[in-house]
């Protein structure tokens, strides 16, 4: 499913995010970014009730229009059409956390350096828990995407069976926050990866992950 040799793809391979790979996925991430910027105004706007009326209307003929487009329902339907890439590319795309072609995305970007990973993310407004701080489930779901990219590199990747979160301090909106994971242990089919994140070199928040290999692949999983 990710080729980490394959020199043509490998999107952990440096820090530069890896470009879009057809016109197609360039044109999603500038709507995604679009997208992205739309969900952090829906919860800061201050406009008028009137301005705000009048914007969503444009916006849901926006909407609209493209509901009209022909769909494709989740990543293997995109891969099955054959037009779209390979399923890592697709995965890059439009992963819930990580896909660059994703609006709920929290613009992670991961790359593997040897047996360590290490990652960037940040999150706006519209991840807000504590006020002013990041919601906790959006610190889990980064670390599970982090994690769960980074266990790759031990060869037998597979679906997280738990996920534990230490939240040491409050991780602050608007911040870079870097992640840094290395495996702990693998037996088996069964990975356990550890990690870290900071915002402004201290640590908010560390977890561990248990990755099990499926015994059936994710694509029949699917069916
Ligand atoms: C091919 C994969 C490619 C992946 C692509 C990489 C990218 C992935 C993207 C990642 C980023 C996104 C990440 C996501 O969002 S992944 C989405 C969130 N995770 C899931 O939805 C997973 C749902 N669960 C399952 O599918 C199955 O339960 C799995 C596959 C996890 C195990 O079902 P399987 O039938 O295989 O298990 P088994 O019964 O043979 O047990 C095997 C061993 O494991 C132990 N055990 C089992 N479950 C748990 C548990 N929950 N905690 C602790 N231990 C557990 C069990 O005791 C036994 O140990 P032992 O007795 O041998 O000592």
């Amino acid at each position: 499913m990710f080729d980490l040799t394959d020199p043509v793809f490998n999107p952990y391979a440096s820090e530069e995010i890896t470009p879009p790979h057809t016109r197609e996925w360039a044109a999603k991430r500038k709507l995604a970014r679009v997208l992205h910027q739309l969900n952090e105004l829906a919860v800061t706007c201050n406009a008028s009730v009137e301005e705000i009326e009048a914007r969503t209307a444009d916006l849901q003929v926006v909407a609209d229009s493209l509901a009209t487009a022909p769909r494709c329902l989740g990543t293997l339907a995109f891969v099955k059409t054959g037009d779209h890439g390979n399923y890592g590319q697709i995965n890059h795309e439009l992963n819930a956390v990580g896909g660059h072609s994703n609006p709920l995305a929290p613009g992670l970007n991961i790359w593997l350096e040897g047996a360590v990973a290490h990652g960037v993310a940040r999150c706006h407004h519209a991840y807000e828990g504590p006020p002013g701080f990041v919601h906790g489930g959006y610190v889990a779901a980064i670390f599970d995407q982090f994690l769960g990219m980074a266990q790759i590199a031990g060869g037998r990747p597979g679906m997280t069976g738990s996920l534990s979160v230490r939240y040491l301090r409050p991780t602050p909106l608007d911040t870079d926050l870097t992640l840094r994971a290395e495996m702990a242990e693998t037996v088996g089919r069964k990975t356990v990866m550890r990690g870290e994140m900071l915002a402004g070199g201290k640590v908010t928040a560390t977890a561990e992950g248990l990755f099990i290999e499926p015994q059936r692949p994710l694509q029949t999983l699917a069916r």
